[in-house]
């Protein structure tokens, strides 16, 4: 579908059209960032530096609102279910029908898609291209390899081609979806379609107090700056506008560029991943995610997964001095049978068949407990000697997909600017990451040598030795 977009130079008389107060700020363009914010004048104290009208946040709720007059909103969110109820699926929809109207709106064009609204011009004030990795080619998508960008990547790709099969599932009964999105000769909604929209909520919504995640015109368009960089807060005013705020303790010289934070806490993958840079001063990774899988030799492989409701896998984050870690699904991969884990088959009141857990005898009934049972077990040390190999293990597979995967730069000129841009931010991620994974890695190794001396683990170790199949030291899981 032809996006068509508009110069970002109409943005301030569409601001002006909709009642969006700007204080002493306007939109300018910002060296490798795109547009941002910039203080043109002095502010009076403690005024916003900008107003946005409540009626302007595409929230969940407001989209719901605007399908009470845009029947073709009203058939899509419909037909999508659930997935239409979340504030992400409700404001995708919104947007692929806005850049449908926008589409068909020409001349030769069989009939409009939706009512015109105030976003419907603003989609088109949107960047023509977004940074994010979503949107890579398959070659710089190949500099993440041996990140945990790379996995989470391919997982999000795979899951925007489900939720666009299950959009073309449920609508292509709908006359003019079908006329409009899917027929192929009429129809020309696309793949890419789906991934500019979601490009767009991912890397401008914002958490508004109050609201929830939603997408805030022309306050979308500050730029991120972490720690004391920041210079100004987003809120909710007791009208239930959206306001941007300065921050106490910082002052306004024009020239400045009002930065917001989209959360100092993100990791670098996350950062990446969802708004396509990386800023200069990170020096740490902050925080990374691992899967994990269950081996293939365990018995109880199957019934494990099943019960499980943590993700598969663990999350590595920069503590305020060493490293930490969380992930409850390791736990289950800590303990069998001989320990004291059993599945059992019950049929409930209405005949289903449930798969029960069990710790010593005792029902689980959430398996998130396991981890505080073990905590408190006399053999805690053997399980968390068991936890620390599993993570060593799969941070040592980690790193060395990192380092066998290097990337150069190579001597031929890169094809655009943006492709530069993006190779020094997987450089960056990659070393990032790596400094991380040396850390964890070294930590475990530690904690594996501390456990390994303390009397009780001793002792399981001999025993497990006497067994007519004795386990290597490392091999618990
Ligand atoms: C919410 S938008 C901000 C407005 C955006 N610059 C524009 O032109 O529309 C988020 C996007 O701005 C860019 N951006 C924000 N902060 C940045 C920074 N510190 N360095 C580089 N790019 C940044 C990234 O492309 C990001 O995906």
């Amino acid at each position: 579908m032809h996006r068509q977009t508009l110069s970002q130079d109409a943005l301030p008389a569409w601001a002006q059209a909709h009642h969006v107060e700007f204080n002493g700020i306007s939109v300018d363009a910002i060296p490798s960032k795109g547009t941002g914010l910039v203080v043109t004048a002095s502010v009076a104290e403690k005024a916003p530096l900008m107003l946005v009208p409540k009626d302007l946040i595409l929230s969940l709720e407001q989209v719901w609102i605007h399908a009470k007059a845009d029947r073709h909103l009203r058939e899509v969110l419909e037909a999508m279910g659930d997935y239409a109820r979340s504030s992400r699926g409700a404001i995708l929809i919104f947007l692929i029908l806005q850049t449908t109207h926008n589409a068909v709106s020409g001349e030769d064009q069989p009939g409009k898609v939706g009512l015109r609204n105030a976003f419907t011009s603003y989609v088109q004030l949107l960047p023509s291209q977004f940074p994010i990795p979503t949107f890579w080619n398959a070659y710089e998508q190949s500099w993440l390899t041996g990140t945990s960008l790379a996995a989470a990547l391919d997982a999000k790709l795979q899951s925007l081609d489900r939720e666009f099969s299950s959009l073309r599932a449920a609508t292509s009964m709908i006359p003019w979806c079908q006329r409009t999105w899917w027929h192929p000769e009429t129809g020309n909604l696309t793949f890419d379609d789906w991934k500019m929209v979601d490009a767009m909520y991912r890397s401008r919504a914002l958490d508004l107090p109050g609201t929830g995640h939603s997408m805030v015109p022309c306050i979308d368009f500050a730029n991120h700056a972490s720690g004391d960089a920041t210079i100004a807060l987003y809120e909710t005013d007791t009208d239930g506008n959206a306001v941007l705020l300065l921050r106490d303790g910082q002052e306004l010289t024009p020239g400045l560029e009002i930065t917001i934070t989209y959360g100092d806490e993100k990791g670098a993958c996350e950062m990446l991943f969802s708004y396509g840079f990386l800023e200069e001063s990170m020096a740490f990774a902050n925080e990374l995610y691992l899967d994990l899988d269950i081996p293939h030799d365990d018995p109880l492989k199957i019934a494990k997964k099943h019960v499980s409701k943590a993700a598969p896998g663990f999350r590595l984050f920069k503590g305020d001095k060493t490293v930490g870690w969380e992930g409850p699904f390791v736990w289950l991969l800590c303990v069998n049978e001989e320990d004291g884990l059993e599945f059992k088959i019950t049929r409930s009141n209405d005949g289903e068949r449930e798969l029960k857990v069990f710790w010593n005898e005792s029902e689980l009934i959430d398996v998130g407990e396991l981890e505080s049972l073990l905590q408190r077990d006399p053999r805690s040390d053997i399980f968390q000697l068991r936890a620390a190999v599993v993570l060593r293990d799969r941070i040592a597979q980690q790193l060395s997909a990192l380092q066998t995967n290097q990337i150069e730069e190579t001597k031929v000129p890169f094809a655009t600017e943006e492709s530069a841009q993006r190779f020094q931010a997987a450089t960056t991620l990659r070393l990032l990451e790596e400094t991380l994974l040396l850390e964890a890695h070294e930590m475990f190794v530690q904690k594996i040598n501390s456990k390994l001396s303390i009397s009780v683990v001793q002792r399981y170790l001999s025993a497990a030795s006497q067994d007519d199949e004795p386990q290597p030291i490392d091999d618990f899981s």
